[in-house]
């Protein structure tokens, strides 16, 4: 899909192709049709950054609540998102040792009693090792400095998806849940 066609893109077409951009949070894409029209990919992975950006403290972590464990649960019972599956797969999350799987699944949860949302990283950009690593390193983290660590996170799982939607050659075709409705 080139920008003319994002850009033709009626309000509900762009819902359903970028709703998931931010993992199940279609209101960024709803909030972001109103800065057409794009002038390019960058232009778009803008407008989806400065809305994050923009949110509160609690809309950030809001965000980041939509998010699912990795590993987790949604995982094991089949219920990720297409996109989700696709990253942790990509990053050997669905191929891990007992002991690995274990480890993950404590880190994960005293993650989240000390801050309040889920561990989020761009699994794309890593492997099971190093996101085990800064899974222990953030645990140490201040609550503000690991809050803006964790929306930078997002933002590059969605420059990624974004990438994926619009310019599909660099990372495989777009998910067949992303393709718009004839209307
Ligand atoms: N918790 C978490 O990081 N989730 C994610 N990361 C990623 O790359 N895709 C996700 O769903």
């Amino acid at each position: 899909m080139d920008i003319a066609a994002v850009n033709s893109l009626s309000y509900e077409q762009f819902v359903e192709v970028f709703g998931n951009a931010v993992e199940k949070c279609p209101l960024v894409a709803a909030a972001v049709w109103s800065s057409r029209p794009f002038t390019s990919i960058a232009d778009i992975d803008d407008a989806f950054g400065h809305f994050i950006d923009s949110l509160p403290d609690s809309g950030k972590e809001g965000v980041l609540r939509c998010h699912p464990d990795l590993a987790g649960r949604d995982l094991q019972s089949g219920t990720l998102t297409a996109d989700s599956l696709a990253e942790q797969s990509q990053a050997g999350l669905t191929q891990l040792g007992v002991a690995e799987a274990e480890r993950i699944a404590v880190l994960n949860s005293q993650y989240k009693l000390r801050f309040g949302f889920p561990f989020v990283i761009c699994a794309r950009m890593n492997d099971k090792t190093s996101i085990l690593q800064q899974l222990s390193q953030r645990l140490a983290n201040d609550h503000a400095h690991e809050l803006t660590h964790a929306i930078g996170e997002v933002k590059r799982i969605c420059s990624l998806r974004l990438q994926a939607l619009v310019c599909p050659t660099h990372l495989g075709p777009a998910q067949p849940n992303h393709v718009p409705p004839r209307l």
